[in-house]
């Protein structure tokens, strides 16, 4: 994502300040841009949050795979700087978040939710972010907390799928962008809403756009419904 954020940020006009690497340390760099943009490790993201909130910048984090204490972090700097936070940061996937709210209030409990991602062999985290903020998604439209009603894989799994579970399967291989489907499986019929990423730069596109968009917005934190306000 690094080299697709640099064509990014040179396609739409802006300069690049630097980039941040294992062993770096980003301080130095936050004094010398409007924007810091994460696309890297859990691991690395609370010393990138510290230096932006030293320098005062905004930051865009598209970073997956994080955890309790990562979002508490967010939380607690987003009191002090803007930042805005989302396992994806393209347009199509943000428009069918909002769809997935849309269809699980409209078809109720009584639809069961999968979920179901694809990427290329190389991705560490799973299920990815996107997965979970369709999950979240899903949750909200039926008014439920994702954390209980979530459930992965059914391998080892016996007895019949619990009712109002929103279910997760991940699949890796080759060098899949990115596929997520959400399926809604009633009875006797189905609906699937799909989002085919064909090229990272779509990330790095909505990453810019989101950094952009960002600049000179109150302390707080923020999503990408935010920025299409959808
Ligand atoms: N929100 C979105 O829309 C998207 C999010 N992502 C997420 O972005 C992240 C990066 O993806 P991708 O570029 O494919 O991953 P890569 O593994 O290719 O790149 C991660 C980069 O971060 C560096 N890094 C890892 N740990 C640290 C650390 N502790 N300090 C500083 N740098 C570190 C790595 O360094 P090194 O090379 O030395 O290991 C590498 O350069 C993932 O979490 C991915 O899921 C990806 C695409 C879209
Ligand atoms: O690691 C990736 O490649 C991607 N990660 C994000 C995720 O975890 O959802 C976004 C996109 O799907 C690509």
């Amino acid at each position: 994502m690094g080299h697709a954020l640099q064509q990014a940020i040179a396609d739409a006009g802006h300069d690049y300040a630097g980039g941040v690497d294992q062993g770096d340390k980003p301080g130095p760099l936050a004094t010398q841009c409007d924007v810091l943009v994460d696309f890297s490790a859990p691991g690395a993201l609370i010393a990138n949050l510290d230096a932006a909130r030293v320098a005062g910048i905004p930051v865009v984090i598209g970073t997956t795979g994080l955890g309790e204490e990562h979002h508490a972090a967010i939380d607690d700097v987003a009191r002090a700087i803007p930042v805005l936070q989302t396992g994806n940061t393209s347009l199509g996937v943000t428009l069918l978040a909002h769809l997935v709210k849309e269809a699980a209030s409209k078809l109720g409990p009584d639809w069961d939710i999968e979920i179901v991602e694809m990427h290329h062999r190389m991705k560490v985290d799973a299920p990815s972010g996107t997965a979970l903020l369709l999950g979240e998604a899903a949750a909200d439209g039926r008014g439920v907390d994702l954390a209980a009603a979530r459930e992965s894989g059914r391998d080892g799994h016996t007895g019949a799928r619990a009712k109002g579970a929103i279910g997760f399967a991940a699949l890796r291989g080759g060098t899949v962008a990115g596929d997520h489907s959400v399926i809604f499986a009633g009875d006797e019929e189905r609906v699937t809403l799909t989002h085919n990423a064909e090229n990272r730069m779509i990330f790095a596109r909505g990453a810019v756009k989101a950094g952009e968009w960002l600049i000179g917005r109150q302390p707080g934190r923020y999503t990408m419904q935010d920025v299409l306000d959808l």
